[in-house]
């Protein structure tokens, strides 16, 4: 913490300058318009500026910092984070979104730190650590610490760390096998907001560059061809080169993956009933179209460039694999984004709390991408990134895992007709054309009108049963109303329960990691529904509670929720 020195008059009029942050809400962002309104509805506006000043309050600190923490929250949210946002309270983002929001604020506080005078320095300074201090208390502290499994044979691993650390790679991380999710990167040292766990100089990614000119101009004449599919083909073929650059890179790659891309017919048995079923089987038919556009024709074409035996259809879908769940884009300092594959970076594992959320850009002084903690890593942790908000039916299609915790991403798409005036008497949303639930128990708001569930999706229902503009007073009209917009939800969920049927029937014995997979799922998709049907007889029952105190006292209570 800064210490408070006797000031001079020169550095008094310096403390008088205003020193201030601007947030700012895109007007690129996709989502401008449903955040502006949520800004809005809080009292912000899309711009605002915020004047970091020691001041009397000895919270000073703490009360600009959560003003900041309203605003970036929203700016740092996507449309899922959004659409449950509407009525709860702002803490209930996530933690990937708590660690966005930090971050963003310390990297504007950073930035002004670069180009403040003396006593300003001093204040961001005090502001900065604030900041640090909160993210590296920040995390859901419910998620379990990963197991390193003891044992295993990790030679391959050790022989990449060597060959990228005499390569310019700089690591603070080991590779061992965690339980359940194969390889993962262990801090070998304490590491705090900031630090760099791993850094990797861009010569050792592997990018669309590295196509080469002979394949290039076989493939260029398929019109529409895109420089990640001719990067694939490159890395089928490279594969099985003893001389590439990458060889010790490709060796550590394994004989199969296990995404739901390779799912047998039993995993997709179980899948019958849920979405996971259509995403994994449109996947797969986009992926065997766009096979068959390119074979066999390559191979009889330029067989000295895409020899059959390398490019058969089982291969190509474990490139594929290797790429939906191995690769990451990245921003160059020529503002190109690329998907690559970074040798060791490769085995960061996800987390839904994260340590590393920021990695998708190369440092263009030292010409290396780097991986900064937002979150501190103690020595013997788990380092995780997060790959994305991903909701597990993603996870298990491109990935093949589903994360521990609770996903706030795993939502359920409802197939209702949503009207097109989305817009209710205060509500915080509007304009939201498809709807979505999930578990109710991520929600900290079940009074009545509410129930735990999205304000969104509730306000449709309730215009889809009477277009009158809709208010939270307890009026029999409007606890009749709700009465019935909870009974078309229950039906809509008993559905959901028949069409994933009973749990007892799945195969349970059945050691196949795909049909374990697929069940664990299902169970997750039956939770959620069931936390919905739940809440559903728990609103039912307060709604009817009050409509008979309403009918008792005959003149109806006029009370604003
Ligand atoms: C980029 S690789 C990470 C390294 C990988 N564990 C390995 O052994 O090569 C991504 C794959 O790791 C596994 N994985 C990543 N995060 C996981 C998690 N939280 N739980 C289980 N498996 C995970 C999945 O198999 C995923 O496809």
């Amino acid at each position: 913490m800064a210490v408070n020195k006797p000031l001079s008059s020169h550095d008094a009029m310096e403390l008088d300058k205003d020193c201030s942050i601007v947030l700012e809400l895109s007007e690129s962002d996709p989502l401008f318009d449903k955040k502006k309104k949520l800004l809005q509805d809080m009292g912000f506006s899309t711009k605002e500026e915020i004047h970091v000043k020691r001041s009397s309050d000895p919270n000073w600190i703490s009360t600009s910092l959560k003003v900041m923490l309203q605003i970036e929250r929203i700016i740092n949210s996507d449309e899922t984070e959004l659409y449950f946002a509407g009525d709860e309270p702002m803490d209930m983002y996530g933690p990937r979104n708590e660690l966005e929001a930090l971050n963003s604020i310390l990297q504007l506080v950073e930035s002004s730190l670069s180009s403040a005078c003396l006593m300003q320095k001093n204040v961001l300074q005090e502001f900065r650590d604030a900041i640090v201090d909160m993210m590296s208390q920040s995390g859901n502290k419910n998620i379990l610490e990963t197991t390193i499994v003891e044992g295993y044979n990790s030679d391959k691993e050790i022989k990449l760390l060597q060959w990228g650390e005499n390569n310019g790679v700089k690591t603070r991380l080991e590779i061992a096998y965690v339980e359940g999710a194969g390889r993962g990167a262990i801090a070998t040292e304490d590491l705090k907001v900031g630090d760099t766990a791993l850094e990797i100089p861009t010569s050792l990614i592997i990018v669309e560059e590295l196509v080469q000119a002979d394949m290039y101009h076989a493939l260029e004449k398929f019109e529409g061809i895109s420089s990640e599919t001719m990067l694939l083909l490159w890395s089928m073929k490279e594969r099985h080169n003893g001389d590439s650059q990458f060889k010790i890179y490709f060796d550590t790659l394994p004989e199969e993956f296990h995404t739901g891309l390779s799912f047998g017919i039993d995993a997709m048995m179980v899948l019958d009933g849920t979405l996971l079923l259509d995403e994994i089987t449109a996947a797969k038919e986009h992926l065997r179209a766009q096979y068959d556009d390119l074979f066999p024709a390559l191979c009889k074409d330029h067989p000295d460039i895409f020899p059959p035996e390398l490019y058969t259809w089982e291969l190509f879908l474990w490139a594929c694999e290797l790429w939906y769940s191995n690769s990451m884009k990245i921003k160059f300092p020529d503002g190109k984004l690329r998907t690559c594959l970074i040798p060791i970076a490769g085995f960061l594992n996800h987390s839904l709390d994260p340590h590393v959320v920021h990695y998708g850009r190369v440092d263009s002084a030292t010409n290396t991408l780097k991986f900064r903690l937002s979150r501190p890593c103690n020595a013997g942790q788990e380092c995780c990134l997060s790959y994305g908000n991903f909701s597990s039916s993603h996870l298990i299609t491109f990935y093949g895992f589903v994360p521990q915790g609770d996903n706030l991403y795993d939502v359920i798409p409802l197939d209702i007709d949503a009207a097109q005036d989305d817009f209710t008497e205060g509500s915080s949303i509007s304009n939201w054309t498809t709807h979505m639930v999930r578990a109710t128990w991520l929600s900290h708001n079940c009074n009545i009108f509410y129930y735990g569930l999205p304000s969104p999706f509730l306000d449709s229902l309730r215009r889809a049963r009477s277009p009158m503009p809709h208010t939270k007073d307890l009026l029999p009209e409007n606890l009749k109303n709700e009465i019935e917009i909870l009974e078309d939800l229950r039906a809509i969920c008993d559905d959901m329960m028949d069409n994933l049927g009973d749990a007892d029937l799945d195969d349970r014995k059945n050691t196949n990691w795909d049909v374990k997979l697929a069940i664990k799922f299902k169970d997750i998709q039956r939770s959620i529904v069931s936390s919905v049907l739940t809440s559903c007889y728990c609103g039912l029952k307060l709604v009817k509670d009050e409509l008979s105190k309403c009918l008792a006292e005959d003149t109806p209570v006029s009370k604003q929720i």
